[in-house]
């Protein structure tokens, strides 16, 4: 078990996956894209500051009991990405704190923790010892990896000159075959072809049976009723509503406007 704050340690909670506390997250980030000396002057003639605080996640709550395959929408820049890196352990909370219980899929938003100037199949090797498996057990997936992202072609050829969606489809196929306790996929189904969609899918079907838990960030609303017992919506860093994926969808789509039938265009 990780449990990730400020502040202390506690002992695992019996049938708790993940178990999010009163988390709060933030940016801060320079106004411009070049500090320069004479823009230094100018902020300060007007009594601004250089650094500016973006709260991604305002005192969210919520636990994830074993068995749970939670869908997160939300809006862009509503902060669904931010949970997830935070739950995977790259962001640390800035109030609340996260305990984990259980092996996390090292790559959640597509792509994250890949060297582009290392080939695929050596970013194989590394998400899987990220992942915390041992070399010979990396080596022993690294064919079925190559073969599920379609790309043996390009195995050895460096990741920079592969196109977005190849890109895309290692990194799913990455984490989904180091046999995670919890899967965090973010927007994998927009990853690659229809074809590849279908395939990826299914393989999250099949997961599902053996992960403890799972987290889905999608815009398709399809998808996450389709594969989620859970879902909860953010908007700007806030906790909406927890609860079953229709009904959670459904006042989503209330609070947009756009009725209850809205096709996204990653349902399409
Ligand atoms: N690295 C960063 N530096 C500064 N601000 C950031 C950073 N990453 C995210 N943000 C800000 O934090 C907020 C939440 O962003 P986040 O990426 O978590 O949203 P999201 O719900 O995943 O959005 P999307 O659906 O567009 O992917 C946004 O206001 C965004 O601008």
């Amino acid at each position: 078990m990780s449990s990730l704050s400020g502040s202390k340690k506690s002992v695992p909670t019996p049938g708790i996956t993940v178990r999010v506390e009163n988390l709060s997250i933030s940016y801060r980030t320079t106004f411009e894209r070049v500090p320069t000396f004479k823009n230094a002057i100018t902020r300060f003639g007007r009594g601004q500051r250089a650094v500016k605080e973006i709260k991604a996640l305002k005192n969210v709550t919520f636990d994830v009991p074993d068995g749970t395959f939670l869908g997160i929408i939300g809006s862009n820049g509503a902060g669904k990405s931010t949970l997830m890196r935070s739950i995977a352990g790259i962001l640390p909370p800035n109030e609340g704190r996260i305990e984990v219980n259980g092996r996390i899929s090292p790559l959640l938003s597509l792509g994250v923790g890949f060297n582009a100037n290392l080939s695929g199949r050596e970013n194989i090797t590394l998400g899987g010892l990220a992942a915390g498996l041992s070399r010979r057990e990396v080596a022993d997936r690294a064919e079925a990896v190559t073969e599920f992202a379609g790309i043996e072609e390009f195995i050895d050829a460096p990741m920079r000159t592969y196109s977005s969606g190849m890109y895309s489809r290692l990194a799913f196929s990455v984490a989904v075959h180091m046999d995670p306790d919890i899967l965090m996929i973010d927007e994998a189904l927009s990853a690659g072809d229809a074809a590849f969609k279908t395939k990826a899918a299914e393989k999250m079907q099949e997961l599902r049976d053996n992960a403890r838990a799972m987290f889905l960030v999608s815009h398709s609303m399809a998808s996450i009723t389709q594969l989620c017992n859970r879902a909860i919506w953010l908007h700007k860093g806030q906790l909406m509503m927890e609860g079953e994926p229709k009904e959670v969808i459904d006042k989503y789509n209330e609070f947009l406007k756009v009725g209850p039938s809205a096709v996204t265009l990653e349902d399409l």
